[in-house]
């Protein structure tokens, strides 16, 4: 009888221009405790997910079952405790962490010995983009490129930044936000953007933050559209700025905003965008370097 838990970090997907290419992964954490038994049980256990009333309806669960049947499996009956302290709908990959444990839980119970490239494009299938799934399982930044339907990515170094989250109590579904969205650019604009965001990552990469925060905020691929759903999304930006942000963007489709602050100053900025807007719930994260994680030395973990 297999016993383990599986772990799944949060994410920010785009950094501004970045859209549907660059995601960062944050220290929170979606925690599946797995225990294979005669039948199927499936618990929340976490303020942010609600109650399962039928295993069969559950998120993680139907990824799984769709990840085993791919390899022609039958997932085995388990009892699985779900922890989470990731606000769903939120802009900070929630669907994502999800989707990774469920693949990651087929993975472990069919014994399928997935390659990390089969997790990527299999998270990337059900989540529609990597952007969010590949920091969740790789951890660090992480940018991807879907090229001869062949997902590329390079993990690159984690910046000197701090890194400070405005949550808002309101959800803003990623399907609802992608609808906003135009179909297509013009050459102009395409190149524009595409341009901003060669910019931000080169400055990123070189340490050149005020200049890569800059270039975050000059994003044309999807912050202009979504603005309007992005409740304070000119004063969330103009007060962080006050306060020496570097730069602030949507986080993910929103609703939450992220800004990116020299190292040492993200407390201090919480502190500023607490006092500024207190109806928010200003969170200091840091980027989590660990990414999925699978502990089966689990014997002795409670929640089981
Ligand atoms: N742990 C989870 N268990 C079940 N469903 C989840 C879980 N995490 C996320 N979801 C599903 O994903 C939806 C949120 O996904 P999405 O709109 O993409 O926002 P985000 O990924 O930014 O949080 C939730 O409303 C829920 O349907
Ligand atoms: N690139 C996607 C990212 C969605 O992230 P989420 O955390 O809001 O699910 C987009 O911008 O639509």
């Amino acid at each position: 009888m297999k016993q383990f838990r599986i772990t799944v970090p949060a994410s920010s997907a785009n950094m501004g221009p970045g859209f549907d290419s660059i995601g960062l992964a944050l220290n929170r954490r979606l925690t599946l405790f797995v225990k294979e038994q005669g039948n199927w049980e499936i618990k929340n256990n976490s303020e942010f997910l609600s109650p399962v009333t039928n295993y069969e309806d559950n998120f993680i669960y139907q990824i799984a079952k769709q990840t085993a049947e791919r390899h022609r499996k039958i997932l085995p009956e388990c009892k699985i405790t779900v922890d989470s302290d990731i606000p769903l709908a939120r802009g900070l990959g929630s669907s994502a962490s999800a989707v990774m444990a469920g693949v990651e839980l087929a993975n472990q119970l069919c014994n399928l010995a997935l390659t990390n490239e089969q997790k990527l494009q299999y998270g990337t299938d059900y989540e529609g983009h990597p952007d969010n799934v590949a920091p969740a399982l790789f951890g660090g930044i992480v940018i991807t490129a879907i090229s001869n339907n062949e997902i590329e990515y390079v993990q690159i170094p984690a910046p000197g930044l701090d890194v400070v989250a405005y949550i808002p109590s309101v959800e803003l579904k990623t399907e609802t936000a992608r609808r906003v969205l135009p179909d297509s650019l013009s050459r102009k604009s395409a190149a524009a953007a595409s341009a901003t965001s060669n910019l931000m990552l080169a400055s990123l990469l070189t340490g050149n933050y005020r200049l890569a925060g800059t270039m975050m905020e000059c994003d044309l691929f999807h912050e202009p559209y979504r603005a309007e759903l992005i409740p304070n999304y000119q004063s969330i930006k103009r007060e962080a700025k006050k306060a020496e942000a570097y730069g602030t963007v949507i986080s993910g489709a929103g609703p939450t905003m992220i800004s990116f602050i020299a190292k040492g100053l993200g407390e201090r900025l919480a502190k500023y965008m607490s006092s500024k807007f207190p109806d928010y719930e200003v969170a200091t994260l840091n980027i989590d370097q660990d990414g999925l994680q699978v502990d089966q030395q689990v014997h002795s973990i409670k929640s089981l």
